[in-house]
């Protein structure tokens, strides 16, 4: 089995060497099952746990306050699974897993989707909301009421220079960054693709991105945004859901793994169109039949690969 994992892009974290350990953990973790589905689940898994990542537990606040989880998972024969803005749920990839084998459905959302989880033993009610993260939404001054009023506040927020992945390059720049050293960064989506040398499989989850709207679903669980996987390899993507949903970002890689590129050469020119048509911040893992393949064209974007 080969995985490869990615932790987000965005800005250089201020504490590489644990979030890489992490990484390593959940390729690791992801090579040791039997099929790549298992495997791009368990490795997800463990960094839907860990809140250093934009997933699971310590994902991105909503503009009320909640965090909602998205994933998407695809395997090479077609078959897709997607669950989106659920609060309370820690395993948001698992959910996409259940949809995806256990319901003639592509997509489920919501109050529903978190009854799903529930039904299948995925555990509900779980505390997402991480201390940095809820004294750093306290400190904005929540809005209340209608969602024009969210609107209004978030106006100012969303996608601001400490939303690393959203600000992309330009934003994000070194002293937004530090402005907000204390406060946990949005550009923690995890993702993995696996091979067991015959099928691929891709999955993606997220938290979002901070102060969106409440109810907001990013590029995540979308097919071909977020995620994408065919017999010609898999891809997941991460950073400006808005902006990756406009090209989709995941397909586009993996057809240019399917015209005949190499793993790393349709990332880096998936990246490149990305950067072309949307000046936007974004980064890609792609696995195909001859190696793993990343690129991104934000500050940072850490990554690992286990062989077994
Ligand atoms: N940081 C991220 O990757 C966020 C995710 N792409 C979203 O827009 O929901």
């Amino acid at each position: 089995m080969r995985v490869i994992v990615h932790g987000g892009a965005g800005g250089v974290p201020d504490d590489p060497e644990p979030r890489q350990a992490v990484l390593d953990e959940a390729a690791a973790t992801g090579a040791e099952r039997a099929t790549p589905l298992d495997a791009v689940e368990a490795a997800v898994g463990v960094l839907e746990s860990d809140p250093r990542f934009n997933a699971g537990v310590g994902g991105a606040v909503q503009s009320d306050g909640v965090v909602r989880t998205d994933a998407g998972v695809m395997t090479s024969d077609r078959e897709i699974g997607a669950a989106c803005s659920m609060p309370g749920v820690e395993h948001a990839a698992s959910v996409a897993r259940v949809v995806r084998s256990e319901t003639p459905h592509v997509f489920v959302s919501g109050e529903h989707a978190v009854d799903l989880a529930d039904e299948f033993g995925i555990e509900t009610g779980v505390d997402l909301l991480t201390d940095e993260k809820r004294e750093r939404y306290e400190k904005e001054d929540p809005p209340r009421g209608s969602p024009r009023e969210h609107l209004d506040w978030l106006a100012s927020r969303f996608g601001s220079g400490d939303d690393q992945a959203g600000g992309g390059s330009d934003e994000g720049g070194e002293e937004g960054r530090d402005g907000e050293k204390d406060a946990a960064p949005d550009h923690d989506t995890v993702g993995a693709v696996a091979t067991d040398g015959e099928t691929f499989a891709a999955v993606t989850s997220t938290g979002g991105r901070s102060f969106a709207l409440a109810g907001r679903v990013g590029d995540v669980p979308q097919v071909g945004s977020g995620f994408f996987c065919t017999e010609g390899g898999g891809a997941s993507a991460t950073g400006a859901g808005e902006d990756i949903a406009r090209v989709t970002l995941s397909r586009r890689a993996v057809r240019h793994l399917e015209e005949g590129l190499g793993a790393q050469a349709a990332a880096d020119r998936a990246i490149d169109e990305f950067e072309e048509i949307t000046g936007s911040g974004a980064g890609v893992i792609v696995l195909g039949d001859d190696a793993a393949g990343s690129a991104f064209n934000t500050e940072g974007m850490q990554t690992s690969v286990a062989d077994r």
